[in-house]
């Protein structure tokens, strides 16, 4: 069977000697939807011997979940002083948490979903009708993340990512989709609503390590910080225990908010050097921490290592939300007190970080953090 009757994406990348290829990349939902019973070479993740299966989760019971009411300023003092010792204690023990009563308007939540469905549900024609795709601009529109050689194993996915601030960012790009046409202004609206989710978490999380509460969020200016959205697609797949739907990583954002949908399971965080399957109840968002905010807070806080696998009889969306301070700011590792703290990172401009981890990305451990270390 021939594997993309014409449907690939394409991706530009720089190869060993500095040349810029152009790399065809098979659209997956494509591939699913012919119904493949076998997984192209070009997908193969893992050898039988590294199962993608995570090991036991002996601690569903200990994932954090924070209920964000509970944490504003006025709410009970007990229960406030109670929240933020978990916020406090589960970022730094998994760099990722769930959060509930996050006072997002339902319908808000419920319009993203529908318009990312639709979106997916018209043709491949029509989405590439619908939305532009620029390998070379920031990774935006519809197409693939991190596509760096020929050879190099491909994810199991379809995504679109759209800078939705500052206001402007993408003037004159193609890079929201026209159809369903209230796609845009349906992600706005999330947009607006997660920054109130974002601010509150920076400065709990900064209260919570008994820093100045605005030592993390005096960043993020409503007028020019960065919210960058991937809307990421994983079709059913015929070998979920040879594929992955995102090769491992950190993001690279100071918080990154994800909602998921149709089907819950697929994110995997390694801890102790095991996969361990997010525990993620449907309707709930997931929060993690990114290299960003690992930075900012001197290592106090660790952008997890986390990949997603595939399932086979089912459709997952996710998306989300990157949230970053403007990408000329420099940022700076908080001190207690200067001569006192241990000094893990340093001061760097953002736009060199960002360059740099899209630069080595993707890559077998952790490691474009290295950056931002004091040597
Ligand atoms: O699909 C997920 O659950 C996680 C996606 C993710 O890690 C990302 O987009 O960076
Ligand atoms: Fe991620």
């Amino acid at each position: 069977m021939e594997e993309d009757k014409g449907c690939f994406h394409l991706a530009s990348f720089i190869d060993q000697k500095d040349r810029l290829r152009i790399s065809r990349v098979p659209v997956v939902q494509e591939l699913a939807r012919q119904g493949l019973h076998y997984l192209p070479d070009k997908f193969i993740k893992l050898r039988p011997d590294q199962p993608t299966t995570p090991s036991l989760v002996h601690e569903v019971n200990t994932f954090p979940s924070i209920n964000m009411a509970k944490l504003r300023l006025g709410s009970e003092p007990e229960g406030r002083a109670h929240e933020l010792a978990k916020l406090a204690s589960g970022a730094q023990e998994w760099g990722m948490f769930l959060i509930t009563d996050h006072g997002m308007p339902a319908d808000v939540l419920y319009d993203v979903k529908d318009v990312v469905k639709e979106f997916f549900g018209l043709s491949f024609e029509e989405k590439k009708a619908s939305v532009g795709s620029y390998a070379n601009v920031d990774n935006m529109g519809y197409g693939r993340n991190f596509v760096k050689s020929e050879d190099q194993p491909l994810d199991w996915i379809d995504r679109l990512t759209m800078k939705a601030a500052p206001e402007g960012a993408t003037e004159g790009l193609h890079v929201w989709p026209q159809k369903p046409n209230n796609f845009r202004q349906a992600i706005e609206k999330y947009v607006k609503e997660s920054r109130k989710v974002f601010n509150d978490l920076l400065e709990a999380l900064a209260e919570s390590f008994s820093l100045e509460r605005h030592v993390f969020v005096h960043y993020f200016h409503h007028k020019d910080s960065e919210v960058n959205v991937r809307v990421n697609y994983y079709p059913p797949c015929p070998r979920p225990d040879l594929a992955l739907g995102i090769t491992p990583h950190t993001d690279a954002s100071a918080l990154t908010l994800l909602m998921e949908f149709d089907t819950t399971g697929g994110l995997q965080v390694l801890r102790d050097r095991k996969w361990v399957a997010v525990p993620w109840p449907r309707d709930t968002l997931l929060v993690n921490v990114g290299d960003i905010l690992e930075i900012m807070s001197n290592g106090r806080l660790k952008s997890p290592w986390h990949r997603v696998v595939t399932q086979m009889d089912a459709d997952r969306f996710s998306i989300a939300l990157f949230y970053n301070p403007p990408s000329r700011a420099e940022i700076e590792p908080v001190r207690i007190n200067a001569t006192m703290e241990h000094e893990v990172y340093k001061k760097v401009a953002l736009r060199d970080y960002l360059q740099h981890f899209y630069k080595i990305n993707p890559t077998s451990e952790k490691q474009a953090i290295d950056f931002a270390k004091v040597q």
